[in-house]
């Protein structure tokens, strides 16, 4: 009987093509299938980051998010929606696993932090062999661009995401010692008026795709509000501690 492919959830960094690891790099080359997520009409941010590793013969195997922003009509429901493409996306993937074939999910940043790559894993990762290489991922990526050091101490970070309503956001933000807000694009003006209510907006840092080519680093009240990308997300450094 065939042997069947592993599947690999690949984390290649958050945009800097030399914060790839040297063994996402290897089994990226290896891999006979290399899986993206990617929205409609676009590139793709992962895809962008390893395009010029790739080697002769690679099948590529691009996952088109069906939605991202746009509004569904009814009586379509986003979770429906993106559930069911992760099924298809899963059965696409499982078909050259059957054939033996290894396939390597490419993920920005890290497979395991906000990545979609989870979604193939928690399908696939009970019937075939799986294995996931960590990726530097943009927090971090973007704390090293922004110079804040995250947390001294025994101080505590928190990681939320910008989707959150204003109120649960704000009480959560209120307890951090230092954060991390991730998902901004249209959350951005919200996230802007709950760190202001909180006096911390001075403290705060923001930065659109961090170590990328296009990285821009704009001070907190000057970002246009509407125009703050998805791959964006602000820092709240902990306070510095004077050792
Ligand atoms: C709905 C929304 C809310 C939210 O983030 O929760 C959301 N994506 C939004 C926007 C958006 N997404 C992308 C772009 C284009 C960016 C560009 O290319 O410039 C834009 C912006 C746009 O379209 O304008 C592309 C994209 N997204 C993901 C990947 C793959 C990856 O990163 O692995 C890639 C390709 C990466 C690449 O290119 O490599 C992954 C995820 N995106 C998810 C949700 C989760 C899956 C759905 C779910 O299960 O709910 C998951 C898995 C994260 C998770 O589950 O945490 C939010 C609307 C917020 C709002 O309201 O404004
Ligand atoms: C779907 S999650 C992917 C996170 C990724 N797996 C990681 O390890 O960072 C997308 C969110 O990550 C953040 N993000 C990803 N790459 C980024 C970058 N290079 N610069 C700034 N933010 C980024 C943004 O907040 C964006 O909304």
């Amino acid at each position: 009987m065939q042997a069947k492919g592993r599947l690999i959830g690949l984390g290649v960094g958050p945009g800097d093509p030399e914060l790839i690891t040297v063994k996402a790099l290897r089994l990226l080359r290896e891999s006979p299938v290399v899986a993206y997520f990617v929205a409609k009409g676009k590139k793709g941010n992962a895809f962008g980051i390893i395009e010029a590793h790739l080697v002769e013969a690679q099948n590529l195997l691009p996952l088109v998010y069906p939605v991202t922003t746009e509004a569904l009509p009814a009586p379509l429901s986003y979770e429906q929606v993106i559930s069911d493409f992760y099924d298809e996306a899963a059965v696409a993937v499982a078909e050259h696993l059957d054939a033996g074939r290894d396939v390597a999910v490419i993920c920005e940043g890290d497979p395991f932090f906000y990545g979609s790559y989870m979604y193939l894993h928690d399908r696939l990762a009970s019937r075939y062999e799986a294995e996931v290489v960590p990726g530097v991922c943009s927090m971090l990526g973007g704390a090293s661009v922004l110079g804040a050091p995250l947390v001294y101490r025994n101080q505590s970070l928190s990681v939320l995401s910008g989707v959150l309503p204003h109120e649960e956001l704000k009480r959560r933000l209120a307890d951090a010692d230092a954060a991390v807000i991730m998902k901004l694009g249209r959350n951005f003006p919200k996230v802007r008026q709950v760190l202001e209510e909180l006096g911390l907006a001075e403290r705060a840092l923001y930065v659109e795709r961090a170590t990328m080519a296009n990285q821009k680093i704009v001070p907190m009240d000057q970002v246009e509000p509407m125009s703050s990308p998805y791959f964006s997300l602000i820092i709240v450094p902990g306070e510095r501690w004077q050792g």
